[in-house]
């Protein structure tokens, strides 16, 4: 049967644009069908807009840093602007990476509709003006995500911010409610807090960022509250509401206390909700659930010829796993070759200040399992770097074997961490372990160094007393033996 294109890829965010750049350089004919814009989530309403406001948002934070190392400093923000530069940024991300121009100079077709099922292999495009159907001998969904509206009594009946328009705001809230203490609720509660909004986060979790490790997340829980940030955990909301003057109204039972929070904006982090609704799925006969569009380990869907990556998955929701997604989707579809996704190295970054990163195994994970491992820690104030940057708040941990010093996953809170972590997902992937890490050279003064020295650790926990009496025997030395109980020290 001939089809009109060999690879048809639905939708242009970070997994879309991925396939379809892929399918070009494989030599496929390859059309790629957008609704919006080419760039989706994170170009738009995700990482990008949120990083440029927690960066402008950390340039406010130094200002007042700044003072008490006696610099004289102007204090007044205009918040507009700021969110005026936020939708520059965009553009100019969109303008660098995304524009329909590079894609097409690479020989990818863009055409822009909603794009639903029709069969198995056709699709129909409705651009509102143009209705076209089109058939391809394979199929990447990549659809997306978009923020969920928890069931909380009274939300639908009045508008609230999510990421899609929290970045448009022209007006700053003086008082911003947050339902949602995972990263996008962390990363615009600091955002916001930082600019000089009063912030309030709720979450029916007793703890903020709750696949992260609860050591380090409390640290940075504790760093928030320095700055500001009012949380109220554990708590179950039972109703918001909008009054007439515009003020929002919300009331949680938190532990046994019931608590009314007013404030003059919600924003809802609550989490995400796979975009497949539009797809016509059961036209083509693929199988879904609520959560998004089931997929195997090569992100194939039950037909032989369709894959799904990135967000619309609801397995992973990340730009980088939607990447790493959209490379085993296009690969096994068009290479014919049977990768896999790499569920063991996933990184995590959430980017506040500091930062909370990690790579593989969680401490929890690895006691649910039983595993045996080690914990290798270092502390951000034996970084020199992390002195002279005034950056001390932070700690380095890798779960690791004892003797082997292979490592099962790390977790750094600290600056940078989103950058230092990924030494360790290169080493876990190939099978560096900690010895290796610490007899590799890193530059002085750099946070990297401290990656180094947490690996160094590994030389620590390992010494022995036996092992200093046989270098005392072999070679005469008269020292006296050093005091290796805590296991933990720092040399
Ligand atoms: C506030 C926020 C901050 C974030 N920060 C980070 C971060 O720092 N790091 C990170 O890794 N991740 C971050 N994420 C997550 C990241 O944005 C997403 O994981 C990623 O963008 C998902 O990419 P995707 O290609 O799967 O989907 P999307 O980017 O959502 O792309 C889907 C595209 O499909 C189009 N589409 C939908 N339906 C149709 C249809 N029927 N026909 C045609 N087109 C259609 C949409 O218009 C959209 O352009 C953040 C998310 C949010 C909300
Ligand atoms: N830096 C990053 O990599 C980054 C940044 C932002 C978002 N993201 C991605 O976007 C995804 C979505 O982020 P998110 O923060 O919206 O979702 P999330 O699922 O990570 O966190 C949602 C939080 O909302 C809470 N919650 C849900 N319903 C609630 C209710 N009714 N009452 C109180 N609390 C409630 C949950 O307990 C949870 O802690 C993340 O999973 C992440 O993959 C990544």
């Amino acid at each position: 049967m001939k089809y009109d294109y060999d690879l048809l890829v639905i939708g242009g965010g970070a997994a879309g644009l991925t396939s379809a750049g892929m399918g070009v350089n494989f030599g496929a004919k390859t059309l790629l069908i957008e609704a919006n814009k080419l760039g989706g989530d994170c170009t738009w309403t995700g990482c990008v807009p949120s990083k440029t406001l927690l960066h402008a948002a950390g340039l406010a934070q130094k200002v007042k840093e700044a003072e008490t190392f006696g610099h004289k400093t102007a204090k007044q923000m205009d918040f507009s602007s700021i969110l005026n530069h936020v939708r520059a940024k965009r553009e100019e991300v969109y303008r660098e990476a995304d524009d329909p121009h590079i894609f097409r100079n690479m020989g990818v077709d863009v055409t822009f509709g909603k794009a639903r099922f029709v069969d198995p292999h056709t699709i129909s495009i409705d651009s509102g003006e143009k209705h076209q159907q089109v058939s391809s001998r394979y199929i990447i969904i990549a659809t997306g995500s978009k923020a969920v509206a928890p069931p909380v009594p009274g939300l639908e009946d009045m508008p609230y911010l999510t990421n899609e328009t929290i970045f448009e705001l022209e007006e700053q809230p003086r008082r911003l409610g947050i339902i949602g203490a995972g990263p996008v609720g962390m990363e615009m509660a600091q955002a916001f807090q930082r600019l000089g909004t009063h912030v309030t986060v709720f979450d029916m979790q007793p703890r903020i960022l709750i696949n992260d490790d609860e050591e380090l997340a409390g640290m940075l829980h504790s760093r928030l509250v320095k700055e500001g940030i009012a949380f109220r955990l554990s708590a179950s909301i039972t109703r918001v509401s909008k009054s007439d003057s515009g003020e929002v109204q919300l009331t949680a039972e938190v532990g046994r206390e019931e608590q009314v929070w007013t404030g003059d904006a919600l924003l809802v982090a609550a989490g995400r909700v796979a975009n497949h609704n539009s797809l016509a799925l059961d036209k083509a006969g693929i199988e879904y659930t609520q959560k998004g569009i089931t997929v195997n380990d090569r992100c194939r869907t039950n037909h032989n010829h369709i894959y799904a990556a990135g967000d619309v998955t609801g397995r992973y929701q990340l730009s980088h796993m939607s990447e790493h997604m959209a490379k085993i989707a296009t690969t096994n579809a068009l290479l014919k070759m049977p990768l896999k996704i790499d569920t063991k190295h996933l990184t995590w970054s959430t980017y506040t200040d500091p930062e909370l990163a990690h790579v593989g195994a969680t401490e929890k994970q690895l006691k649910d399992k039983g595993a045996t491992y080690e914990v290798y820690r270092f502390p951000y104030e034996k970084i020199d770097r992390a002195r002279t940057d005034e950056a001390t708040d932070g700690l380095i941990k890798i779960f690791a074997k004892k003797w082997t010093g292979k490592i099962l996953g790390a977790a750094i809170y600290g600056r940078q961490a989103g950058d230092l972590i990924s030494e360790y997902a290169l080493a876990m992937r190939n099978g560096v372990t900690l010895r290796n890490i610490a007899d590799t050279i890193h530059p002085y003064p750099s946070y990297g160094l401290g990656v180094r020295r947490a690996a160094d650790q590994w030389y620590v926990k390992n010494q022995s007393e036996w092992q200093i009496k046989l270098i005392k025997w072999l070679f005469g030395y008269r020292g006296s033996i050093p005091d290796l109980s805590n296991k933990d020290r720092i040399l």
